[in-house]
């Protein structure tokens, strides 16, 4: 049953992964539990450690920039006054995530902080990822017809590469060509999906891009890339304008690529 006819100028497949690859409810039913439940004693132990400082000096420049928004928590910088300024600024931190967290932003800084959190997990084997059952034989098939699969998430690169690398399928990063997240620039901004193709090598017209987020398609179909936006059990309904607008596909089985004739 094929609904989306993939052009023949297509050599590049770019996957987003939230409502996509992998259940919504992974994400905010494991994943982002995860960091609200453990945000505080991952900061007391890791503290003194250079990447978590990292970390906390770009949650702490997002912070200066949002503080015009409303609810914002700014994040203090240490003047060395003992243990209880410590303390507060911990506390400023997890307040500060939880908050982004609250808004489900997808700022670099808190992306980052969640993929060192979610490293111990993934690596432990306490959390393995989960994706639709259509993902990974598609990916496969597409494969053997000589296409290129990239990853673009939100999640930061580490994140998605413990996701791919611990799942319940197994390790299965060897599907991918390559990864992208926020640094290259903001899923809803076409700049992005220009930057991207520069980066693999090709022209915008020869991605297509499969996201469950009308916003992102239309900024990547603004640059010139080919999207297919993804319907999933638990994802937001489209509207009629937006399933009239855009192509859904309910499994990536419904893509039809003209090589695999
Ligand atoms: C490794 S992805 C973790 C999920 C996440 O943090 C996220 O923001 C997913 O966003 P997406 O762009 O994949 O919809
Ligand atoms: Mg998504």
């Amino acid at each position: 049953m094929v609904v989306f006819s993939v052009p023949a100028e297509v050599t590049v497949i770019l996957l987003d992964i939230e409502g996509t690859t992998t259940p919504i409810a992974f994400v905010k039913d494991i994943l982002f539990p995860y960091i609200k439940e453990n945000v505080k004693e991952y900061l007391q132990t890791h503290w003194e450690e250079e990447e978590c400082q990292q970390d906390v000096n770009l949650l702490r420049k997002q912070a200066e920039e949002d503080a015009h928004l409303d609810g914002a928590i700014p994040i203090p910088a240490a003047s060395g006054n003992g243990v209880d300024e410590l303390q507060q600024i911990i506390q400023a931190v997890v307040d500060n995530v939880c908050w982004q967290m609250s808004l489900d932003r997808k700022t670099t800084a808190l992306k980052q902080l969640q993929g060192h959190m979610w490293r111990a997990a993934f690596t432990a084997g306490h959390m393995k990822a989960e994706f639709f059952e259509d993902v990974v034989p598609a990916v496969r098939k597409w494969r053997e017809d000589g296409m290129k699969v990239y990853i673009y998430s939100s999640g930061s690169v580490e994140a998605q590469k413990l996701l791919f690398g611990h799942s319940t399928e197994g390790n299965i990063l060897e599907l991918f060509d390559g990864h992208f997240d926020t640094k290259i620039g903001h899923k809803v901004e076409s700049e992005s999906y220009k930057k991207i193709a520069n980066s693999i090598g090709c022209s915008t017209n020869n991605i297509l891009f499969l996201t469950d987020i009308t916003l992102e398609a239309s900024a990547a179909e603004e640059a010139g890339v080919h999207v297919a936006v993804v319907v999933r059990p638990g994802n937001a309904g489209l509207t009629d304008d937006e399933k009239t607008s855009y192509s859904p596909i309910t499994s990536f089985s419904e893509l039809y690529l003209p090589s695999s004739a």
